[in-house]
């Protein structure tokens, strides 16, 4: 002890163990790629932390490295209701396992893909042949189009399997409020989601059906069935937050808002209240914070980490984590539970945040840590660390003589600090490093937060990338007097334990070792989101609850103690001071992010002549909601589209809609204005979007056909305007039989699940009556999506009957323009739109329905 100036330190260099990547071996050839070869994985003073820093036994730590080293394997979920996932998983087994499982590559053979233990129904698979083997070798090629076919389908959603973990923590059932604070890309939100909506088509066709729908202890489906819950996924970066609505979109869920707010300030949302009423603030059953982290456990599909892993990165983003935790658990319900997941390995980044956070809300008896060990329990996990060193690198200003220090306490951390400031004063140290990057230490065994109750997945342990999950649930109200500023609040739960602490703290002499002189980075400010290691792209490859009470009010009632104000005047708990009313310039920035753009959310009356024209067209049984629909101009017409949202979405959004709320999207396009001269004397010249159509297809009484015949099915997938007179003979079937009796305009085409047939589940497809012919609203990447699927026909061309006739007219006109047939002149209106429309639709590579 005591050995003072640097003489205690140690150098990393000669450490390092010279391991090359690799490992793995098996059987089967790992065919993964060598795709980053050239990127030396290898970086000595990320080995050294995680060597030295007691996370592990040195032999399971070797066998960690080892894994890091490696590619990670693809992996990919299968999504959507229960039913069709499971349906396509099906056609995946039977089609493409056994086709990959005797494919060779380079004459040997491969690896076929696995499905993942940790989780349930063989949803979740991987394989480990490298992505860009897969994508460009002749023996994956049909594997390659469903993977992207499916992927575009949104029947497969191709993500890191550690990355679907928290989702599973969080326990969401149908009717839940749930925010995902940190959202971009989205894949942890679409599972959100997915869980919201639970099995809620089936039960809305019972509705309409008028048969029994069954109670259930997990959700409210006093709406007919219809999931009551509401899914707000956030992200504060702009692009990203694109992103992540151009992911959601797909998921065509109207109980979902994407919002574009800083988290860790995240504005109370407003409920309506009734006259005279105290204002009333959204509180969340379920609250997901999968944070920006420093991403060292994505090391297997992220060269960064190995180039430029730096301490720096883990401690200046611990800050900006505690504040989104503690965001998060101020506005969950009380009894709600919250899940904090990052895709680091850094215990000041993980446990740190966590044990920060409980403390700043008043301890273990405002927060605690759940225990979910038999939870997932396929998935093989290590617990959270009690205990940790925090590593920092210090430099001379100017650059140069960098020097690495590995700290027990803070303690040790300050003493170290002090001599420095006296023996080498130009010496920088991170200026990030707070109380509370260290080990918690409590008085009672009552104060102690269980750590180890968080969830640690590390790469060797089932083949993944490392990541780290915590699940919280609020037990009492976080009164105002007790919100302390979270950073503070650490602090002086740290000075009081320090003050009972033995001595047996090791001084920072003890603690100091010397890095690599080259490896350091110059600080800068970690919560900057362009820091080449953060955890931003994750993902992006692609990429019995509380009983919901009678009222939306009261279900989301909130506590009076921790009412937020509106976004302007909003209360922010801050690293370096108590809680203080963000300025009115923050909410104007946030504003201003979005490039001066505004998203208009109006809402049209429940007497609105298109909808009303629109709902009779279709034969809408009334109790389907009329007063749900909404379009995005300032003006509020029904112009070119109508969207759909839930009852409560609309609340919400209707509530806020002065308040300086960011929100960025929100609504499911149900019907899109058929502008086309045949539509003259059609009552409501609106097409049924695939986006919709399955949400109001059970309350429809009118302009329904049945498709009964998979040849049928087959004939409308693969030609488009098939000819189909009034009357008189066709080809399209009992299809064509049906539509002959159908005027022109819209229509719902049902085909039901058929095993016999090989049909897997039920579909809702749009199709327009032309006066001549029939079209299926099914853009082309969709249509052949559905001949693989269905049929696996994987070269199918797509026959534009009317884009043909089309061209063999013009081919005939030019060979001779003299001789035109009057009669051939004279096409008649609808068809010179039939072609219009196909022809654009040729040019632009999709059907005359698709939507931009
Ligand atoms: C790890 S990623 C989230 C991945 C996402 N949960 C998923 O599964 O697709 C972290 C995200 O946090 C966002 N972010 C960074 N700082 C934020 C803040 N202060 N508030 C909200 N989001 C933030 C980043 O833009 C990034 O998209």
């Amino acid at each position: 002890m005591g050995r003072g100036g640097r003489g205690g330190r140690k150098t990393f260099r000669g450490k390092g163990r010279g391991r090359g990547g690799g490992g793995g071996g098996g059987a089967s050839r790992d065919t993964r790629s060598d795709a980053w070869s050239d990127i030396s994985r290898q970086n000595e003073l990320f080995e050294s932390y995680y060597r030295t820093g007691g996370f592990m036994e040195e032999a399971e730590f070797e066998e960690m490295w080892d894994t890091l080293k490696t590619d990670l394997p693809n992996s990919f979920r299968f999504t959507g209701t229960k039913s069709d996932a499971l349906a396509v998983r099906e056609i995946f087994k039977q089609r493409y396992v056994p086709t990959l499982a005797s494919t060779k590559f380079e004459g040997k053979p491969v690896a076929p893909p696995e499905a993942v233990q940790a989780f349930p129904d063989e949803l979740v698979w991987h394989m480990k042949t490298h992505k860009k083997i897969i994508r460009r070798h002749a023996p994956f090629a049909d594997f390659q189009k469903f993977l992207v076919a499916e992927a575009a389908s949104g029947n497969i959603s191709r993500q890191e399997v550690v990355s679907m973990i928290p989702p599973h923590f969080l326990d969401v059932k149908p009717g839940m409020v749930v925010l995902d604070m940190c959202a971009a890309p989205g894949s942890k939100s679409a599972q959100l989601a997915e869980m919201i909506h639970g099995d809620e088509e089936e039960r809305v066709r019972r509705a309409a059906n008028n048969e029994p729908i069954g109670t259930s202890e997990e959700g409210d489906y006093s709406d007919d069935g219809r999931s009551t819950g509401l899914l707000i996924a956030n992200d504060t970066d702009y692009k990203r937050a694109g992103m992540l609505v151009h992911q959601v979109k797909r998921l065509n869920f109207p109980n979902l808002i994407v919002s574009q707010h800083d988290a860790s300030i995240f504005p109370s949302i407003e409920l309506p209240s009734k006259d005279g009423q105290k204002k009333q603030y959204l509180k969340y059953d379920r609250i997901l914070a999968d944070v920006p982290c420093s991403g060292d456990g994505t090391a297997r599909k992220n060269p960064n980490v190995w180039q430029k892993w730096t301490p720096k990165d883990g401690l200046g983003l611990h800050t900006l984590q505690l504040r989104i935790l503690f965001r998060g658990l101020q506005i969950l319900k009380k009894g709600g539970r919250m899940v904090y997941s990052t895709c680091s390995m850094n215990p000041v980044e993980n446990e740190a945040v966590v044990a920060a956070a409980i403390q700043a809300c008043g301890g273990t008896s405002k927060v605690q840590l759940v225990d979910c060990s038999s939870h997932l329990p396929n998935l093989i996990r290590r617990p959270g660390l009690n205990s940790w060193k925090v590593l920092d690198t210090s430099a001379v200003s100017g650059g140069g003589d960098k020097t690495a220090h590995m700290f027990t306490s803070w303690e040790a951390y300050q003493k170290a600090k002090a001599k420095y400031e006296v023996d080498e004063p130009e010496r920088q140290f991170s200026t990030k490093i707070t109380s509370g990057c260290f080990p918690p230490i409590t008085k009672s065994e009552e104060e102690r937060i269980p750590l180890e109750r968080c969830i640690r997945v590390y790469p060797h342990l089932q083949d993944t990338g490392g990541f780290f999950i915590a699940i919280l649930e609020k037990l009492d109200d976080i009164k105002a007097a007790q919100i302390q500023n979270p950073e503070n609040a650490a602090k002086k739960s740290q000075e009081q334990a320090e003050k009972t602490t033995d001595s047996s703290i090791p001084t920072p002499e003890e603690n100091i070792i010397e890095a690599d002189a080259t490896k350091g980075e110059a600080e800068g400010d970690a919560t900057d989101t362009a820091a080449p290691l953060k955890r931003k792209l994750e993902d992006s490859e692609q990429t019995a609850p509380p009983k919901k009470s009678k009222t939306e009010d009261e279900e989301t009632s909130v506590e009076p103690t921790e009412d937020g104000p509106t976004p302007k005047e909003e209360a922010t708990p801050t690293a370096s001071g108590p809680a203080k009313p963000a300025s009115s310039k923050q909410v104007a920035k946030v504003k201003s992010d979005s490039a001066g753009q505004k998203e208009y959310f109006e809402y049209l009356a429940s007497d609105d002549p298109t909808i009303t024209a629109i709902l009779d067209f279709f034969g809408i049984q009334s109790r389907f909601p009329r007063d749900r629909f909404m379009v995005k101009n300032k003006e509020g017409l029904s112009l070119n589209k109508i969207y759909y949202t839930s009852e409560f979405a609309k609340k919400i959004i209707s509530q806020n809609k002065d308040r300086g709320m960011k929100f960025i999207h929100c609504g499911v396009v149900m019907f899109v204005a058929h502008k086309t001269r045949d539509t003259d004397n059609v009552p409501a010249p609106w097409r049924l979007q695939s986006e919709g159509i399955r949400i109001i297809e059970p309350w429809a009484t009118k302009r329904i056909v049945t498709c009964t015949s998979k040849a049928t099915l087959h004939q409308l997938i693969v030609e488009m305007f098939p000819k189909l007179p009034r009357d008189g003979p066709h080809g399209l079937a009992e299809v064509g039989d049906q539509l002959q009796n159908i005027d022109i305009g819209c229509c719902f085409v049902r085909v039901e699940k058929d095993d016999e047939q090989g049909i897997p589940f039920r579909m809702v497809l749009p199709l327009w009556r032309h006066p001549g012919s029939a079209n299926l609203m099914v853009d082309k990447d969709d249509r052949k999506a559905m001949l693989l699927r269905l049929f696996n026909e994987k070269e199918v061309d797509i026959i534009n009957h009317v884009a043909e006739k089309a061209k063999a007219e013009a081919e005939k006109e030019s060979r001779d323009a003299e001789a035109k047939d009057a009669d051939e002149k004279d096409v008649d209106m609808a068809d010179a739109e039939e072609v219009e429309e196909a022809v654009a639709a040729e040019e632009e590579g999709v059907a005359v329905d698709m939507d931009a």
